[in-house]
């Protein structure tokens, strides 16, 4: 089965190619506007007043506006329209934007999250001011996008991952106070709590006939997770598929040959079930499961799961 599985992987990599090239982008003429959110991990006033700086001293002159409360920048990005809109913030801000983006809207990022799983993705600096020069150099490429559907018909599309189970039960019990003082490590202490502390409910997946059951199962649309931890071995952002990892039990996460592969930032799909997907479904076996995309809470299952190739423009 997990050869099997792997092989499916190897397929499909060699044909995930890039399949959209990048292109200039004319920055100057899309109005560039900056939807920031001073709340995210490293989002502090005086990080954004120098990227401001650096775009004004290049001649761009961007609106800023300021997210007030979660939720907040996806009317921002459906009102800013067909422009560069850059998301100041982490992979939640990004993905309130891309859940309210225009067509022929582009979207920028300067990484000011704590994961900034996106960023890494696309290869931008994580410095803001080398972020910024980055956005003045104006390159821009298609990437797919991922689209999760709930029961009730609604829609939210996901730029890096959705996370069913484990990881989205760690999402909602990290104290923000602690993921504030911490950052990244509040999600490792909190995710060994729920680990020993939680009794993780059952889900079973069905991916194009195949039925698989476990207790996280991660649905990547890129190869990074959580920061610089690897689910694949390459990017995947533009191969048109989503990369799908199973796992039956979380104690699997601590076995040796995994968790050295972890701390090492090895891809998980050396020693786990992988596989890569166009659309699959998910539900709940026995207790209600908790679903988050690119690191936000999204409901429970039952939940449909397809990619939208090429579906956004970003600055990379
Ligand atoms: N003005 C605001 N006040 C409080 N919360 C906000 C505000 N604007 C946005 N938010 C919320 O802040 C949360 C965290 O944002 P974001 O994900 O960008 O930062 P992060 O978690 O530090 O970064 P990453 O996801 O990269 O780890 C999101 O849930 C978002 O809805």
């Amino acid at each position: 089965m997990k050869s099997s599985m792997r092989s499916m992987v190897r397929q499909r990599e060699s044909r995930g190619k890039p399949r959209f090239s990048a292109k200039r982008l004319s920055w100057e003429r899309m109005e560039p506007v900056i939807i920031a959110n001073l709340s995210s991990g490293t989002g502090r006033r005086d990080r954004l007043e120098r990227c401001i700086e650096i775009l004004h001293t290049a001649g761009a002159a961007p609106e800023i506006r300021e997210t007030e409360a979660p939720g907040h920048a996806t009317t921002l990005a459906r009102r800013a329209g067909a422009r560069l809109v850059i998301a100041a913030g982490g992979d939640g801000t990004i993905n309130e934007i891309v859940n309210g983006l225009s067509p022929g809207a582009t979207l920028g990022v300067l990484p000011l999250g704590t994961a900034n799983v996106l960023a890494r993705e696309l290869g931008i600096p994580l410095s803001p001011e080398a972020a910024c020069r980055r956005i003045l150099a104006g390159k821009s490429r298609k990437i797919d996008l991922g689209v999760a559907r709930n029961a009730e018909g609604r829609e939210r599309r996901f730029a890096c991952m959705a996370g069913l189970g484990f990881d989205a039960l760690v999402v909602r019990s990290v104290p923000p106070g602690l993921k504030r003082r911490l950052g990244a490590p509040a999600f490792v202490l909190t995710a060994l709590n729920v680990h020993f502390r939680s009794r993780l409910p059952l889900l079973e997946i069905n991916a194009g006939g195949r039925l698989h059951r476990a207790r996280f199962v991660i649905v990547a649309n890129g190869h990074f997770y959580g920061g610089s931890y690897r689910v694949a071995r390459e990017s995947l952002l533009d191969n048109g598929s989503l990369h799908v990892t199973v796992i039956e039990d979380t104690s699997t996460l601590l076995r040796p040959d995994v968790l050295i592969r972890i701390l090492v930032r090895r891809p998980l799909e050396d020693c786990l079930p992988a596989f890569t997907v166009r659309r699959l479904s998910a539900r709940s076996v026995e207790a209600p499961v908790p679903v988050q995309l690119d690191g936000e809470p999204w409901g429970e299952l039952p939940m449909r799961f397809r990619v939208e190739p090429g579906a956004l423009s970003v600055v990379c």
